[in-house]
């Protein structure tokens, strides 16, 4: 894959850009606003990972060196001018939609630069921004396309999965965050009461998903896709709870970003049935 590419972690982007177009199916509002909306996320999103694998550029060459900028592939100077471009263009775009737009275009921007710069090596406050400009994704939507209650209701368990996963990919990079003198959870408390909060959290989530069926904000179609994720969430909530090593928690963090990808479909399926 091509380094430009592969450095925006385009999955991360695109799953960030479908939950617009999803929180726009809800609403049955498609327009150059959605368009518009999604593209920005889309970029901000892209510029958010290059800029972490800047301000990473040495931990990586322990917790992940075959990443573009360990690996060589590219010049820590270079990605960062790309993520600044991509920043810029994004708070462009965004003149071209309502102020509201803009102004949380730019606090997206700033905490990116602030959690890559400093917030991440900080116990929890780290994680709490990471999960908050997830679930802040559909709330931008719900706000473009005039959906605010169940764009806010599908922000919480966007918030609560994404804090469960961070703080097991923080398990997975203990290693490297350690030399770096940085205080995650794991570090400050232990793997195992890290790994068994996560459980713990991603159990309650997966548990109270369905409310959004009773919410009626999803049709039957949602219940049968969920199961699928929910299962997934279950298994990966077992095993970090269990074991807390760097092998259990890097599969626990895959398992959920697979969960997170079917709970997208069962948001899709549901808003159709
Ligand atoms: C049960 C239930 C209803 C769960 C909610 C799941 C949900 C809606 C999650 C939100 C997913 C979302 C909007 C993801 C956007 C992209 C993304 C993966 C953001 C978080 O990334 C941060 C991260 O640390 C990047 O790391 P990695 O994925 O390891 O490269
Ligand atoms: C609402 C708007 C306009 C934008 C939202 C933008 C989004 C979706 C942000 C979500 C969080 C995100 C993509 C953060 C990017 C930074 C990042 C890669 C955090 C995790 O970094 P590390 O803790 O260093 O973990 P890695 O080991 O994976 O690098
Ligand atoms: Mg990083």
């Amino acid at each position: 894959m091509n380094v430009y590419i592969e450095i925006l972690r385009p999955i991360n982007a695109l799953m960030a850009t479908i939950a617009v177009i999803i929180v726009a199916i809800i609403s049955k509002n498609f327009g150059f606003n959605v368009i518009l909306g999604s593209l920005i996320v889309f970029l901000v999103t892209g510029a958010g990972n290059v800029i972490n694998d800047y301000f990473d550029r040495e931990i990586d060459m322990i917790n992940k060196p075959n990443r573009p900028i360990p690996s060589g592939r590219i010049k820590a100077k270079i990605a960062l001018i790309y993520s600044l471009a991509l920043f810029l263009i994004a708070v462009f775009l965004s003149f071209l939609l309502r102020p509201i737009i803009t102004f949380i275009v730019i606090v997206a921007e700033a905490l990116l630069i602030l959690y890559a710069y400093k917030l991440k090596r900080k116990c929890l406050i780290g994680n709490v921004v990471v999960s908050f400009l997830t679930s802040l994704t559909f709330i931008f939507a719900g706000i473009i396309v005039n959906l605010f209650l169940t764009s806010f209701y599908i922000a919480i368990f966007a918030f609560l999965m994404t804090m469960a996963r961070e703080i097991v990919k923080d398990i997975e990079d203990i290693e490297g965050d350690k030399v770096m003198g940085a205080k995650t959870m794991p570090i400050v408390y232990g793997t195992e009461i890290s790994g068994k909060t996560a459980a713990i959290l991603i159990i309650l989530t997966a548990l109270l998903s369905p409310v959004l069926y009773l919410l009626k904000i999803f049709g039957n179609l949602y219940i049968l896709f969920l199961s699928f994720a929910i299962i997934l969430f279950l298994k990966s909530a077992f095993d970090i709870f269990k074991k807390q090593d760097k092998k259990t928690a890097r599969q626990t963090s895959k398992y959920l970003k697979i969960g997170m990808i079917i709970t997208f479909l069962a948001f899709i399926a549901g808003s159709i049935a």
